[in-house]
């Protein structure tokens, strides 16, 4: 699946928060979205992600235009094709690390336990096997962090769009995860990353620095 920025901004309270970004994600490829603090990352991979409405410009989702797509046809779409790992993670606190790790399949009603050779595999892969019965509100900053990762592993979506996901890892996490996600991607996945990690940073096929004047994509060879 293609997700395209094209000329994408944003405008809070008469404040440009990003302006005039084009990027082109595609299947296969890991591509960054890098940037300082406050140059707009966040704000650009919710507008990817269909999160945010750009004031200018607009995303498109295998080249159609979602600027006038209407709610049920944006949740259609993060229900059946998009797994985000956003910076507050979305963890529910009292529910378990199982419950949390099968949410996409529980939340959108389709059947009332998730698969459980698929959770053992997302709780294996992200070093968090056997704490599938754990309340998460006991888990570590870091863990939390993992449980994300696990829950977007686990939806097997065809985009994954993923916020600053290393940020409060350790270094043998921080390189499992990037596996994890570079894996996706040799699956043909499209993943976006808003990351200041620049292992994650090396590991992606293209780069787009937010804020750059165009031209901001550079694919590496
Ligand atoms: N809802 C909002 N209202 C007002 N300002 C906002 C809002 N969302 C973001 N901003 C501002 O827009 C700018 C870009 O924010 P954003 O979170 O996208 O940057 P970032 O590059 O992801 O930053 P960081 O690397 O620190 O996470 C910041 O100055 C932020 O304060």
């Amino acid at each position: 699946m293609i997700i395209e920025a094209r000329q994408v901004g944003m405008e809070i309270d008469g404040q440009s928060i990003v302006a005039d970004e084009s990027v082109v994600c595609r299947p296969g490829e890991m591509t960054a979205l890098v940037g300082p603090s406050g140059s707009g990352k966040t704000t650009l991979l919710h507008c990817l992600g269909l999160l945010q409405a750009p004031t200018t410009g607009d995303v498109l989702v295998d080249g159609t235009p979602t600027r006038h797509w209407k709610g049920g046809r944006r949740r259609r779409l993060w229900r059946d094709h998009v797994a985000f790992v956003l910076q507050d993670y979305g963890i529910m606190l009292e529910e378990s690390v199982e419950a949390n790790v099968t949410m996409s399949t529980r939340i959108w009603g389709r059947g009332a336990a998730g698969d459980a050779a698929r959770t053992r595999e997302a709780l294996e892969a992200t070093g968090l096997a056997g704490r599938g019965e754990e309340q998460a509100a006991h888990l570590s900053g870091g863990e939390r962090q993992r449980l994300a990762v696990a829950r977007a592993i686990y939806k097997d979506a065809r985009v994954l769009l993923v916020d600053e996901p290393t940020a409060s890892l350790d270094e043998d996490n921080r390189d499992r995860v990037i596996g994890l996600f570079r894996e996706r991607a040799r699956r043909g996945c499209t993943v976006v990353v808003a990351t200041h990690d620049a292992a994650f940073v090396d590991a992606c096929d293209a780069v787009h620095r937010v804020g750059a004047p165009a031209p901001a994509l550079a694919t590496r060879a």
